[in-house]
């Protein structure tokens, strides 16, 4: 039974284990403990340790979010040289040219690092703080989103027709085009009529074949079919209301599971959506997902006062009172780097606050995270840090901890057994050996290059402007929209700088970068790409309906294409002069896991930061795209990378090497050097909690059941 599983826990070793983590858990591992980094602010430890700095975000609160300034703080550029060697030479684009003010500054020949596109226009308060519980947070939708569909959408409808080929480009560089084509300048009220109805047959194929209706912010993505195991957590936890700690190796779809959990849950409580808190350890895990830092749904502040205080603190902070009162549903994402003694604090804070000796005053934790990847890190004092699940109430308040087995990241058995044995910390010769003949370069026969993960941020931004300043051309810059409830801007600041999307991002014309938002089926966050242009909407959509006129002539060179292009949209109703003061954006090709291309013109989205009940304390607005020839391992933690690049050289702290390495999808996209077993750390005390642990699959062995069954959650936990 998953309660006894669960009970047993820690420590007992009497479980029959994993076949993969259990046959390891004896393994040597590097029991003596690395040095952690120092200090509780993570400025402090910029130098040393971007781990470090992640895991102070632990310890702030919504008056204190500054956790991630150090990751963030844009260096400045490299000056461009002129060979513009470095321009891909399969972009067939029209080339934007500098005579025409096409691709341009609209402010004209102004210094390139200090040109300014205007703002965009801010948002009203309600605008800000929409009661937006409803919407899915990680792919909400700017304003312009909510006004009438009198534009055509922004991005390609993606049609599956068969592309004319083009010489100039390989057969798998897809641009679709609307099967009817319609100028924007000149739509009739039936053409628009005809595309609504195109895109709700598109819409419609994109739903399950059981029906289930998608919320509208998360129509752009088709729902993922889980698996048994990830479908048995969720019927626990929606429909049997089990307080579950769901945990795996790296790419075994806890993320995935979760939104779906939060997705669900938010159905269930639709009526009252702040009995759903949404947290996680840090502030990047948590703008990730939509929700706020523990310490912040909590309210209280740094949290080292002994729990009484901290109980007075919260009641007298009527909100905060409040969240702990009305919540019936705590989720914690990223849950290995919540400080132990933290864990317990809270759950004597919410029986306390919540008049309830239930565990966690009754509060149901959905609880997630990898204990093998990030630790958390000492608050400064002496102790060691502790882990969550060594806290005295762990075992108390979960009742149910279920192992993923089923890794979806890694296709390739033998490449995600090599990671399995790095994330137990015991690497067999022949592995450390397969790893070692990683460290030859990639076979990339295309523009996008791998993207090569650094443990600091200087590193991370040192190799990203050296790589833009090799580029030609013309620098963008793009400023962020900052709003919410939160009217101190240094406050609001702090919160949102935790965010992944940062306030200015500075792009030219073959900068390598990183979706950071899920938009569609795959064009997801994390999807690589190169910026190939920069146009406004209008002009975005002339294009593609025109695509051919743009690039049929193989031979022209990019300002021939573009001229003639110009000619060829004046009489289609293009003007330069005031019309071509619209707003331009980046277009970007991103690389699809099949070897083609898609296109799309990246617009603003919005972060949220948001409270429970749907007070919007702070949001963002920015083109959803970082540079990404180079990513900080903190930044690429969850996400998956077709084309990876590590030097292990670098790693210093428990579970980053296998963070970094994890990241791959295959062999073939992985690039390793200095590999050294001594690289990869795990913590004695991690591989002793998860050799206890037991899989869904060995539950139903030992009831002699093929099946799983919801009976298997016991109910007489609380
Ligand atoms: N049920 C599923 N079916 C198909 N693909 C899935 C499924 N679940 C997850 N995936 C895919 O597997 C990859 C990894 O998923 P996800 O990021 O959720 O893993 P994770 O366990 O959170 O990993 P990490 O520990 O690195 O954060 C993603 O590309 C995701 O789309
Ligand atoms: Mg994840």
């Amino acid at each position: 039974m998953f309660k006894k599983a669960l009970h047993d826990h820690p420590g007992s070793g009497t479980k029959p284990l994993h076949q993969t983590d259990l046959l390891r858990a004896n393994a040597t591992v590097h029991s003596k403990s690395q040095p952690q980094s120092s200090g509780v602010k993570r400025k402090i430890e910029v130098a040393e340790s971007s781990l470090g700095s992640l895991h102070n975000a632990v310890y702030f609160d919504e008056n204190d979010f500054d956790d991630d300034l150090d990751l963030d703080e844009p260096q400045p550029l490299i000056a461009p040289s002129l060979s513009g060697s470095a321009i891909p030479k399969t972009v067939t684009y029209p080339s934007l040219d500098t005579t025409s003010g096409i691709g341009q500054s609209v402010y004209g020949n102004e210094n390139p690092t200090d040109i300014n596109y205007p703002d965009l226009p801010s948002i009203s308060q309600e605008a800000a703080a929409p009661p937006s519980s409803m919407q899915l947070p990680w792919s909400s939708s700017p304003p312009s989103h909510f006004q009438p569909p009198v534009k055509k959408p922004r991005t390609l409808p993606w049609t599956k027709e068969e592309e004319e080929p083009r010489e100039d480009k390989k057969k798998s560089f897809v641009t679709p085009k609307r099967s009817r084509p319609a100028e924007p300048w000149n739509k009739s009220e039936s053409t628009i009529k005809a595309e609504q109805k195109e895109l709700r047959q598109e819409y419609k194929k994109t739903q399950k074949p059981d029906g289930n209706a998608k919320t509208k912010d998360n129509s752009k993505i088709a729902s993922v079919f889980l698996s048994d195991e990830q479908r048995a957590v969720l019927d626990a936890v929606v429909d049997r209301g089990k307080s579950m700690f769901f945990t795996g190796s790296a790419g075994t779809g806890k993320s995935v599971l979760m939104r779906e959990i939060i997705a669900k849950l938010r159905n269930k409580y639709r009526k009252e959506p702040d009995r759903i808190a949404v947290t996680a350890s840090t502030g990047l895990a948590a703008c990730n997902i939509g929700g706020v830092t523990l310490h912040s749904f909590a309210g209280i502040g740094l949290g080292k006062e002994p729990v009484p205080e901290l109980v007075k603190k919260i009641k007298k902070n009527q909100k905060a009172r409040n969240r702990w009162l009305r919540t019936k549903v705590l989720v914690v994402d990223e849950v290995s780097m919540v400080d132990g003694d933290l864990f317990d604090k809270l759950e004597e804070i919410a029986r306390k606050i919540r008049n309830n000796g239930r565990p966690f005053g009754g509060i149901q934790l959905v609880v997630t995270g990898d204990f093998f990847q990030l630790p958390p890190v000492p608050d400064g004092s002496n102790r060691e840090a502790k882990f969550a699940f060594a806290a005295a109430s762990w075992t108390t308040c979960i009742q149910h901890t279920i192992l993923l087995t089923n890794i979806f990241r890694q296709r390739d058995p033998e490449f995600a057994d090599m990671l399995n044995e790095m994330r137990l910390g015991k690497i067999s010769p022949r592995t450390i050996e397969a790893f070692r003949r990683l460290s030859r370069p990639l076979d990339v026969k295309d523009q996008i290059e791998a993207t090569e993960l650094f443990p600091t941020r200087a590193e991370v931004d040192g190799a990203n402007s050296a790589r833009m300043g090799r580029l030609s051309g013309e620098m963008m810059r793009f400023n962020a929209v900052d709003s919410g409830t939160i009217q101190d801007p240094q406050h609001r600041d702090r919160l949102l700088a935790t965010c992944m999307a940062p306030p200015m991002i500075q792009l030219k014309k073959g900068a390598q970068v990183m979706l950071i938002k899920n938009m569609e089926d795959s064009l997801v966050n994390g999807s690589i790409g190169k910026v190939v242009a920069f146009m406004s909407e209008d002009y975005f959509d002339s294009y593609k309906e025109n695509d051919k006129n743009f690039t049929d002539d193989a031979t022209a060179s990019d300002d021939e294409r573009a001229h003639r292009a110009r000619k060829k949209l004046k009489p289609m109703g293009y003007k330069e002069g005031p019309a071509s003061m619209a707003r331009k954006w980046p277009l970007v090709s991103f690389l699809q896991p099949d070897g083609s291309e898609r296109h799309l013109l990246c617009q603003p989205e919005t972060w949220k930061i948001e409270l429970p009940n749907g007070e919007v304390q702070a949001q963002r607005q920015q083109v959803p795209l970082i540079l990404a020839w180079a990513l900080s391992i903190h930044k690429a933690q969850g996400q998956t990378l077709q084309r990876v690049k590590v030097d292990l050289g670098r790693v210093f702290e428990k579970g980053q090497a296998y963070v970094a390495l994890s990241r791959a999808v295959s062999q073939e996209g992985l690039q390793v050097t200095r590999f050294e077993p001594r690289k990869v750390m795990v913590h004695p005390k991690v591989v002793e909690f998860y050799s206890n642990l037991i899989t869904i699959t060995e539950v139903n062995k030992s009831k002699s059941s093929s099946a799983l069954n919801p009976d298997d959650f016991d109910d007489d936990d609380f």
